[in-house]
């Protein structure tokens, strides 16, 4: 039977400014899938990245529980869930957040050493990683700005994923780039799925969204839709498009 990696309780989330309380997350029961790419999606403001970063332990709920692999976030103080991110969580963004000063192989490295382990390993582990997204050995002491925004991505990855996460967060990770460096980047996270990680993705894009095997579909911070799709696979993929398009225009996508 699959694994729950993340399950929430009654999870809310309410944002309070000038006296006005909003409440973006209501009431959430989710459970993750050890495994799965998971995608969220749903119209602009419906609380996808909010949702995002309250399961990673990025940020606290209002209300709510959250087991993460058998561990309550809410017992945790913020040291302890900053080190809990590091050891348990992978995170991609829409901007990619490279250090400018550090080389690709170091920005890399940095995250790793962070969560003390072996240089020797690190690197050697880097380096097979960075290969695997295809950032080959000439660009490993170039620095972010030579690279095209496709190839930050890239690195982007190979960072969240150094410390082996039990589960990688994506935040639109091709909102900012063009269709090919797009392709090649959802090329490497179907890959990595595909080799067994578990990820969870926010996009707004269907091409993207057509590379998960689940979509959740919030609304006004509701779970109204939640769609087994099965995994990505060039062949079936006319298939799974008819599906999602369906899918979505029920949701009133
Ligand atoms: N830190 C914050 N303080 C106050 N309000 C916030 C904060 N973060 C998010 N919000 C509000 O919560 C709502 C949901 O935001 P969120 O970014 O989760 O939506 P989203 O579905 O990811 O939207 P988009 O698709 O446009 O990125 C928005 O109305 C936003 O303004």
């Amino acid at each position: 039977m699959t694994k729950i990696i993340i399950k929430t309780e009654k999870l809310c989330k309410t944002f309070s400014s000038g006296g006005i309380q909003q409440h973006v997350l209501k009431n959430l029961d989710i459970s993750l899938f050890e495994g799965d790419f998971t995608i969220i999606m749903g119209s602009s403001g419906s609380g996808k990245s909010t949702l995002l970063y309250a399961m990673s332990g990025m940020d606290k709920p209002t209300l709510g529980e959250i087991d993460f692999a058998g561990k309550s976030l809410s017992q945790l103080n913020n040291d302890q869930l900053a080190v809990f991110r590091r050891n348990n969580c992978g995170f991609v963004f829409q901007q990619i957040y490279l250090l400018d000063n550090m080389s690709v192989l170091d920005n890399v490295l940095a995250s790793g050493l962070l969560v003390n382990k072996k240089k020797s390993e690190l690197v050697q582990k880097a380096k097979e990683l960075l290969m695997q997204v295809g950032i080959n050995d000439n660009a490993w002491s170039k620095f972010p700005t030579q690279l095209s925004g496709g190839e930050a991505q890239r690195v982007g990855i190979v960072r969240a994923l150094i410390n082996n996460p039990r589960i990688v967060f994506a935040d639109e990770p091709t909102g900012a780039l063009n269709s090919a460096s797009s392709e090649s980047v959802l090329d490497v996270l179907t890959n990595v799925n595909q080799n067994g990680q578990s990820l969870v993705m926010v996009t707004h894009d269907m091409k993207t969204a057509l590379r998960g095997n689940r979509i959740l579909y919030l609304r006004d911070g509701v779970i109204c839709g939640d769609l087994q799709l099965g995994g990505y696979s060039e062949q079936n993929n006319l298939e799974r498009h008819e599906k999602l398009q369906h899918f979505l225009a029920e949701m009133g996508w």
